[in-house]
């Protein structure tokens, strides 16, 4: 299997402050090397000054899934520390001077329409994205590549529609940089790097402390949740990263900068209708299963709904007080997802007699093929198709000064709380139970081939009709 279709790929890029990526195929990197530091103020860590190797670039879920990983401590509102260590004295002081790395983690896209499959197969892999229950969790590579297949034509066209590509990877790239200049601009010296879920390399340098941030502002399972279950496995396999002080910024869809920034775009575009005061400001979030949120206990409704009522509420500040509605966008597959659904809604306000709509992406900083695509595209038309007459688009955050520098904040504010990974596992304890595991998958694996074997025809009907 080539390398970039191996599922749960985390794979990072450092962005130099010349804007230079490092290259993908290197299969032993170093990962961080620490100085000798007499008193770091981390307690019990003695960071080595030799250099961390880690093994391969690519980290599978079946490696991940026989680790049980434990989640250590949640601590203040939306920062996550990884590591026991508690005692983190006179930490921020030192934080300053000390070499710090940014991570900031992205779903990543395909570069080319060929990529297109493999990046949903990556995606249909991860765990987090489709949940199956008890030993069905071994079917989970088989039933992405069917997935993977069945959906690719699909998706295909929809990034052929936005020029080939996603633009994910660019963006990001330039929100790294601006957040390095943001904070050199605080004095904080910060390497920041760019880490994508299911595409592209792992790269590496010096460090002494990290700030993990994910550039999505609602926590979700699907998103943050499993960025941080990859990564928590590539630190505990390494003995040196394990004890890296790392904060991880959970979510930050209630900070106060984020939500004027959203507040400024909103306003503006408003301003562009003839008639501002009636424009129907209509959020559109990525949905995701019911069940997420039903059984799974996922944050992202609640999130979500708190973060468009404080948007609302710094537009009311501004006086600026119109009707607005939220609905979910981008379901996959057959299963229920978050209602209401965006399609759904914009056809029922136009018949409703909506005639000005200002559609606002809400789970996205930057943009991509759900903005570009299906809101510029298959939306807007729908929406004008159903009896809506003006439409409009906040286009997504990107680099905006004012949200960058909110980030850098972010942060600064998430140093203190930066913890040692607990020491990593020894290797032994996975070896025991691989064979059996093996066995297992196999059998399942032989059962599923055989049961699409004879029901191929009535299958594929099946995943076309809900995946078209
Ligand atoms: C808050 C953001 C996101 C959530 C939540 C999320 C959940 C989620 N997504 C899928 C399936 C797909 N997502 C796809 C693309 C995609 N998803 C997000 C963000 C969230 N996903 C982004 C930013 C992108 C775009 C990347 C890009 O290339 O520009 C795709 C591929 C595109 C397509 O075919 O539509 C799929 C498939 C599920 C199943 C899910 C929750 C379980
Ligand atoms: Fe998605």
């Amino acid at each position: 299997m080539e390398a970039a279709s191996l599922p749960g790929v985390l794979s990072y890029t450092k962005l130099s402050s010349s804007n230079q990526c490092y290259s993908d195929d290197r299969f032993s990197r170093r990962i961080a090397s620490f100085s000798r530091h007499s008193s770091n103020g981390f307690n019990g860590v003695n960071k080595p000054s030799s250099k961390a190797l880690i093994k391969g670039p690519f980290l599978s879920d079946g490696l991940i899934q026989r680790r049980n990983l434990h989640l250590q401590a949640i601590c203040g509102v939306g920062v996550y520390t990884l590591g026991e260590n508690d005692d983190v004295e006179s930490h921020h002081s030192h934080a300053m001077e000390e070499k710090i790395g940014v991570l900031l983690l992205n779903l990543g896209g395909p570069e080319t329409l060929k990529d297109v499959q493999p990046f949903l197969y990556n995606l249909f892999a991860d765990p987090d994205i489709i949940r199956l229950p008890g030993l069905f969790k071994l079917l989970q590579r088989p039933l992405a590549k069917l997935i993977s297949v069945l959906r690719a034509p699909k998706s295909e066209e929809g990034y052929a529609a936005i020029g080939g590509s996603s633009p994910l990877r660019k963006i990001t790239d330039e929100q790294a940089n601006a957040l390095r200049m943001a904070l050199e601009a605080k004095n904080v010296n910060v390497s920041v790097y760019v880490g994508m879920r299911y595409r592209y390399p792992f790269t590496e340098e010096a460090i002494e402390q990290l700030v993990v941030l994910p550039l999505y502002p609602q926590f979700s399972i699907s998103t943050t949740g499993s960025s941080i279950r990859v990564l928590q496995h590539i630190f505990r396999e390494d003995v040196y990263l394990s004890r890296l002080p790392v904060s991880v910024i959970l979510s930050w869809y209630q900070r106060q900068g984020y939500i004027c920034s959203m507040a400024d775009l909103i306003k503006e575009e408003l301003e562009r209708f003839a008639k501002p005061e009636e424009v129907m400001i209509f959020f559109s979030a990525h949905g995701v299963p019911d069940s997420y949120v039903e059984d799974a206990g996922d944050p992202y409704k609640d999130q979500m709904e708190e973060c468009v009522y404080l948007i609302m509420q710094e537009l009311k500040s501004r006086g600026i007080g119109n009707d607005h509605t939220l609905a979910y966008q981008s379901r996959v597959g057959p299963v229920q997802w978050l209602k209401p659904y965006t399609d759904e809604v914009l056809v029922e306000l136009g018949q409703k007699g909506v005639k000005s709509l200002l559609a606002v992406p809400i789970s996205f900083v930057s943009e991509h093929i759900e903005t570009l695509e299906e809101i510029d595209m298959e939306y807007k038309h729908l929406a004008l198709e159903s009896g809506i007459e003006n439409w409009g688009r906040v286009p997504a955050l990107g680099c905006t000064s004012s949200f960058i520098t909110d980030l850098a904040d972010a942060v600064v504010e998430a140093l203190p709380s930066a913890k040692a990974l607990s020491a990593s596992r020894e290797p032994a304890e996975e070896t025991n139970y691989e064979p059996v595991r093996y066995l297992v998958k196999l059998f399942f694996c032989s059962i599923l081939a055989f049961v699409l074997l004879l029901l191929r025809p009535k299958v594929v009907f099946a995943f076309r009709n809900h995946l078209h």
